[in-house]
């Protein structure tokens, strides 16, 4: 396992972008919306992790409520997994609680899916896999 990407809640992704590039000294590799998740994401490479900032695409989206409740900062902790259906099953057994248990297509050609923060000391903690993996 593996810290794959931080999930940083934004306003605009326009002004954010300028900011991470001059703060990494250079621009994004991807930009993708994912309309499932209602969420629009801009992906950096750090070392072997990447960040991933997130807007809002409408006003139902977790993104949205997140930046009403608690404004923008991070959202999420994405790990890494080389099996995300064994981890789900090791997860569940440890008495983790999910917010759903079937993967989804996530950005970046993953499959992913959440933990609930209630059962994970308040941070949500995201699970990825390569899509084709396994
Ligand atoms: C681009 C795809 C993908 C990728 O490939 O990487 C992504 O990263 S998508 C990211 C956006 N998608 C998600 O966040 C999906 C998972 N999240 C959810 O299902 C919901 O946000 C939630 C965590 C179940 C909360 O939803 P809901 O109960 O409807 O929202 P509330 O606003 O009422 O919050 C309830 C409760 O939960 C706290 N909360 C909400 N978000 C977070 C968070 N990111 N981290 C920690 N805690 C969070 C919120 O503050 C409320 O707490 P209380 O006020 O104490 O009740
Ligand atoms: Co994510």
């Amino acid at each position: 396992m593996k810290i794959e990407h931080l999930g940083i809640a934004v306003k605009s992704l326009e002004t954010s972008d300028d900011l991470f590039a001059r703060l990494l000294g250079k621009g994004n590799y991807k930009k993708e919306s994912v309309e499932r998740e209602g969420v629009t994401t801009s992906f950096y490479e750090l070392g072997e992790s990447k960040i991933e900032l997130l807007e809002a695409t409408n006003p139902e989206s977790p993104i949205a409520k997140f930046l009403d409740k608690r404004g923008e900062g991070i959202h999420h902790i994405a790990f890494g997994v080389e099996n995300i259906y064994t981890e789900i099953e090791r997860l569940k057994k440890a008495g983790f609680i999910f917010i759903s248990e079937e993967p989804k297509d996530g950005a970046d050609n993953k499959l992913i899916v959440f933990l609930h923060p209630k059962s994970t000391n308040g941070i949500l903690i995201e699970l990825c896999q390569e899509k084709n993996a396994v």
